[in-house]
């Protein structure tokens, strides 16, 4: 059955999906769901495949370049008969059989998908038509990992999924949320041409456990600056300590400081990710925790939680920074039942446990 959709009915399909494979229907058939997951070795995907692999009635299929992600994020994984990795660049077809779809494969860094705003654009639009083709033809159910930037700089505060967004279509950061934005027209026009099974979550700022050291998005900046600066003062004596000026890494807070964000842990988004694609409703909906902070106030509790004596600098912004952004996650609680659980507070130390063991910081005394 076509999804119903929340954003009334010129949004849904009048068309039948495509049939699934016979495979599915046949009474002998064991391996109940055989699940696709594009950029499954980065950071999200890497959690979302450890959810997934716990149900040993999945079979997960990982397709990845390895651009920002990487073969360790899946170790535990590697030789799993449930379990199969693919090196694949979504920006060529990849012809595979499976049941459904969750397509994450885009960097999401801003320092990674400004790197090659070309390629960024092209995995956006060519990969995500490659991801729809495929989903046509074996008549898979289809969720595309869309984002906040969609907003652009909103103008509407906190923002609803209603709400079109502020986005400079030629700016330097358009390759991602311009790209974002046609991957959601064409999830939508595949669904309402073809009967495609969609599925859109508008992921709102997410950390957590295995986000790359030099990623260079804030959270996992602050807590490797944090821990840097900590192994400096623990080699220096007390005589030694002036040098911490000169040696230790400071928090780079991006001027003015006074911007916003709601930052969602790893686990409550996979939650998110996973009834969404079970449930019945296409979206977008939004994906995130409404907790909100500006950016001084994260160092400002990266400092007290993990460093105190750590030195907090204001650094240049790069252009378009969006100065605020808050999910609202109405539909989510009423379409999903879903709500995130772990406050900044407590996501924030279980990131520096995996960041101290990968930089060989040693364990925090009580
Ligand atoms: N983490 C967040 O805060 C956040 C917020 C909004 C949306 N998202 C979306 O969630 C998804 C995952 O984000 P993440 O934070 O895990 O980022 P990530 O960079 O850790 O993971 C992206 C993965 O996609 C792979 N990839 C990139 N281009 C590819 C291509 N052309 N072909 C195949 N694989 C490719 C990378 O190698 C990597 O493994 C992305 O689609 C991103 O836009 C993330
Ligand atoms: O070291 C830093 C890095 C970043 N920042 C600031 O922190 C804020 C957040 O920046 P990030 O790079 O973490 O992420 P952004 O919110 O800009 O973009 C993110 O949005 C949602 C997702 O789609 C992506 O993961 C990413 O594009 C920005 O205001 C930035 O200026 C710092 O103050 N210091």
């Amino acid at each position: 059955m076509a999804a119903n959709s929340s954003n009334g009915d010129h949004q849904t399909s009048t068309k039948p999906p495509p049939l699934p494979s016979p495979l599915r229907f046949s009474k002998f058939f064991q391996s109940n769901m055989r699940i696709l997951v594009t950029g499954g070795a980065g950071f999200i995907g890497s959690h979302l495949v450890d959810r997934l692999m716990e149900n040993e009635k999945n079979e997960v299929i990982v397709a990845d370049n390895y651009f920002t992600g990487s073969k360790d994020n899946l170790k535990k994984w590697i030789g799993h008969p449930r379990f199969e990795l693919i090196r694949h660049d979504v920006t060529e077809p990849l012809l595979i059989e499976v049941d459904q779809i969750y397509h994450l494969a885009c960097p999401a860094s801003p320092i990674f998908y400004k790197y090659n705003p070309v390629k960024t654009i092209k995995t956006n639009v060519i990969g995500t038509l490659n991801m729809l083709g495929l989903a046509k033809r074996v008549g898979a159910r289809i969720l595309l990992t869309s984002t906040s930037e969609v907003y652009g700089d909103p103008l509407v505060h906190p923002q609803p999924e209603s709400y079109w967004g502020n986005v400079n279509p030629i700016g330097v950061r358009s390759c991602y949320d311009e790209g974002k934005r046609v991957a959601e027209t064409l999830m939508f026009d595949y669904h309402r041409q073809h009967g495609i099974e969609i599925r859109i979550a508008r992921i709102f700022n997410t950390y957590g456990p295995r986000m790359n050291i030099d990623d260079g998005r804030v959270v996992s900046n602050f807590i490797a600056q944090a821990l840097r600066n900590l192994s400096v003062c623990l080699t220096l004596t007390n005589e030694h300590v002036g040098d911490l000026l000169d040696h230790g890494e400071p928090l780079t807070v991006q001027s003015p400081g006074t911007q916003t964000r709601s930052f969602c842990y790893v686990s409550d988004l996979v939650d998110g990710l996973i009834r969404l694609m079970g449930g019945e409703n296409t979206g977008p909906i939004n994906l995130g925790n409404p907790g909100e902070f500006t950016m001084v106030e994260l160092a400002e509790t990266v400092k007290e939680l993990i460093n105190p004596a750590v030195e907090i600098k204001m650094v240049e912004n790069t252009p378009d920074d969006p100065r605020q952004r808050k999910p609202d996650i109405t539909k989510a609680k009423e379409l999903l039942g879903w709500e995130p659980k772990v406050k900044l507070r407590d996501g924030l130390p279980l990131m520096e446990e995996d960041f101290r063991l990968r930089l060989g910081v040693g364990k925090k005394k009580n």
